[in-house]
């Protein structure tokens, strides 16, 4: 019998099914010659997530740093990618999703399940969490860069809160 999912492998899933869209906005943004960094966007990001993080009984601060982590393990997946790409000079002939009508709609529709997620993991840390967050992400990662991002992207899970 499997053992039943944790708070912190629900959050998990989460985190790598926003990070999953970083592949794609990375094509694009090699299409379109687009830098990986987009300021204004980052800002409108945190800024919705510190208004919804009182709905989701967080600190605002707590909201907005787990946000800014996952936007910076985004850039960190992509900045690879489009390195990679350079050297083959060609990026991968998959089919092109438009960044501002279907990307980062997919990203903000993650903001709500992302923020639920991580009030239930605060709700119930897991004793040793720096370690169990190792363990997870150990066992997780299907290559090299994907580990690295799910471990930018969980860099301040196991603050003190
Ligand atoms: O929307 C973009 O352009 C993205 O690259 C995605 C994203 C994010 O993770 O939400 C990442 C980097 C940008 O600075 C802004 C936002």
């Amino acid at each position: 019998a499997s053992k039943p999912a944790t708070p912190l492998d629900t959050l998990l899933d989460s985190v790598e099914r926003r990070l999953a869209l970083a592949d794609g906005v990375a094509l694009l943004k090699w299409d379109q010659n687009m830098p990986v960094q987009a300021v204004a966007r980052e800002r409108q990001i945190l800024d919705r997530v510190a208004e919804a993080a009182a709905d989701h009984h967080l600190e605002p601060r707590r909201a907005t740093g787990f946000f800014a982590d996952q936007i910076e393990a985004s850039k960190l997946v992509q900045y690879a990618l489009l390195n990679r790409w350079q050297l083959k000079q060609q990026a991968p002939d998959t089919p092109r999703l438009d960044l501002k009508t279907a990307l980062r709609p997919q990203l903000d529709a993650l903001q709500h399940q992302l923020l639920i997620d991580l009030q239930r993991f605060d709700r119930e840390r897991p004793a040793d969490c720096a370690r169990a967050l190792a363990n997870a992400i150990v066992e997780r990662a299907r290559d090299p860069l994907h580990e690295l991002a799910l471990q930018r992207a969980t860099g301040r899970l196991c603050e003190a809160l």
